[in-house]
């Protein structure tokens, strides 16, 4: 068996392992079923896997039992009680169980902002590894999926071996995982790559085994997957380069919005033409309230103090920067909006007392309902901070946003937000947004006043429809 390494190229079949249990495929097992776990345990039964998903939350999997998806992930839902009427798929709280089903265990548990605001919180990796590495009676490969500082899978391969014998020869390994929420399902299907760190021959094939359900599907279609075998640190520090470049694309188109907005230029237009170079390329151009989620921010702030306390702090210091034109965007709405009511600003800020503002969307992105660090609902915060009267609605997420700002007041639809509102936010780019009429939306509020914060609407027909329209870095 030929290992490439590094390869960045696809690679032939290199899997001759025969799994543990002695099934045809290696049976797998994800542990934490959030938005990674349950979309992937969920794609690979598709795939043909049997697969067995572990949560600690009884709740979660009681929903996933039962053909719900706990999650707003489109296309989910069909595969969700398509495999559990298969037979091919279930989820269990009981991690003896898991242990015993699986030959490949993925740990897919989050890996927050730690309290300190900087780096990653491991708890969960380490409770989760812990509790399966006690339970395991035969060989097994355990990989890590979570987003982690560079040397975690050295740490997580001590611990496997404190509390596992010898004897059972578990191993384990890193594979990034790097899917988009709200493509999700065609992502982890769909790979555009998959990287593994291993140490052994036996874990990538186990590995390649345990991922041959993307290539046979990449092969009826015609497509490659390129697979990266390396070592853990590079493994996993691909995962957050990955981020913080993209992090770092937007932030510095945000940076080229900032000056657009004093020299008077335009920066979609901007954006549009440096994108036509291909070594610059036109995605992640996209200027606006900046970027959110449970990844970007906190992958961007780990990786700093990861790279501190390695001792390479100064490399990444650019990456503060990129977070502060991040943030800048948040206080730049409010200002718009500030602007637009008229509303002088002090030293605390503008006083928003008295006004009525409509915010469309809540969460990070649209074609999801994730809350997590989302810039509307943050700039929701903001609006209501300064006195205003906040009527926020978004299609998937206000069941999150409820709960994660219960002081805001929530609307049943577009309609009911911007009724009665002296202005009007656009914070998350739902279709609904984009596409609704300015000249119908006109009637129903106080004030035809917009700010876009993404960039999304026809500035032109809103305009014409009588509304005074401020974008983000453009006149
Ligand atoms: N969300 C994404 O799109 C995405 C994409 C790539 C990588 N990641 C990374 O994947 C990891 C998970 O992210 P997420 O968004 O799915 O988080 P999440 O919070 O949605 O899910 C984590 C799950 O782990 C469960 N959990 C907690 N402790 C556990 C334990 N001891 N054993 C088993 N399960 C336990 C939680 O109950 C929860 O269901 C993070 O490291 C994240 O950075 C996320
Ligand atoms: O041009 C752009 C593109 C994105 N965003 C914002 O950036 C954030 C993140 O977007 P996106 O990257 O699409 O969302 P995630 O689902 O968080 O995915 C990122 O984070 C995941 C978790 O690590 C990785 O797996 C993915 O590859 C990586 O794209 C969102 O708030 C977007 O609104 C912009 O402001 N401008």
């Amino acid at each position: 068996m030929t290992i490439p390494y590094p390869n960045s190229q696809p690679v032939t079949p290199i899997a001759t392992v025969t799994p543990p249990s002695g099934a045809a495929r290696p049976r797998v097992t994800f542990l934490g079923t959030g938005y990674l776990g349950a979309t992937y345990a969920i794609c690979y039964a598709e795939l043909g896997y049997e697969v067995l998903g572990f949560d600690v939350d009884a709740d979660k999997i009681a929903m996933l039992n039962a053909g719900q998806v706990p999650i707003h992930e489109p296309g989910l839902d069909e595969l969700l009680r398509r495999n559990l009427a298969a037979g091919r798929l279930r989820f269990s709280t009981d991690i003896a169980e898991t242990a015993d089903f699986g030959d490949v265990h993925f740990i897919c548990v989050g890996t927050p902002q730690r309290a300190d605001g900087m780096g990653a919180d491991l708890s969960y990796v380490e409770a989760s590894v812990t509790g399966l590495a006690q339970h395991l009676t035969r060989k097994a490969l355990i990989v890590g999926k979570s987003t982690v500082p560079v040397g975690t899978a050295e740490w997580v391969e001590q611990l496997v071996g404190k509390h596992t014998p010898a004897d059972l020869g578990v191993e384990v390994a890193w594979s990034p995982e790097f899917l988009q929420e709200g493509f999700a399902v065609d992502d982890v299907l769909r790979p555009n790559r998959i990287v593994v760190g291993v140490k052994s021959e036996w874990a990538n094939g186990m590995l390649y085994a345990a991922h041959k359900g993307v290539f046979d599907l990449a092969a009826t279609e015609d497509r490659e997957v390129p697979l990266v075998v390396t070592d853990f640190a590079t493994a996993e520090l691909v995962k957050v380069a990955a981020n913080a470049f993209l992090a770092t694309k937007i932030s510095f188109i945000n940076a080229m919005a900032e000056v657009c907005e004093v020299a008077g230029g335009d920066v979609t237009q901007l954006a549009r033409a440096i994108g036509f170079d291909p070594r610059i390329g036109n995605r992640f151009l996209q200027a606006g309230l900046g970027f959110g989620g449970a990844c970007l921010p906190k992958d961007i702030r780990a990786f700093q103090a990861r790279a501190q306390e390695l001792g390479a702090g100064e490399a990444l210091r650019f990456l503060h920067e990129v977070d502060l034109i991040n943030l800048r965007r948040r206080t730049r709405v409010l200002q718009l909006a500030a602007d637009l009511l008229g509303r002088r600003t002090g030293p605390a800020g503008p006083d928003l007392s008295g006004t009525r503002i409509a915010v469309l969307g809540a969460t990070f992105k649209p074609n999801t309902d994730d809350v997590r660090d989302a810039p509307a609902l943050a700039v929701a915060g903001l609006l209501r901070k300064a006195g205003a009267e906040v009527h926020v609605f978004d299609p998937e997420g206000m069941e999150n946003a409820r709960r994660a700002m219960p002081e805001l007041i929530y609307e049943a639809s577009m309609t009911d937000a911007v009724t009665g509102a002296d202005l009007v936010c656009v914070l998350t780019e739902w279709a609904d947004f984009r596409n609704a009429d300015p000249v119908a939306l006109g009637e129903l509020v106080a004030g035809r006043k917009v700010v876009d914060g993404r960039n999304c609407l026809d500035a032109a027909m809103w305009t014409q429809a009588g509304w005074e329209y401020r974008g983000m870095g453009r006149p």
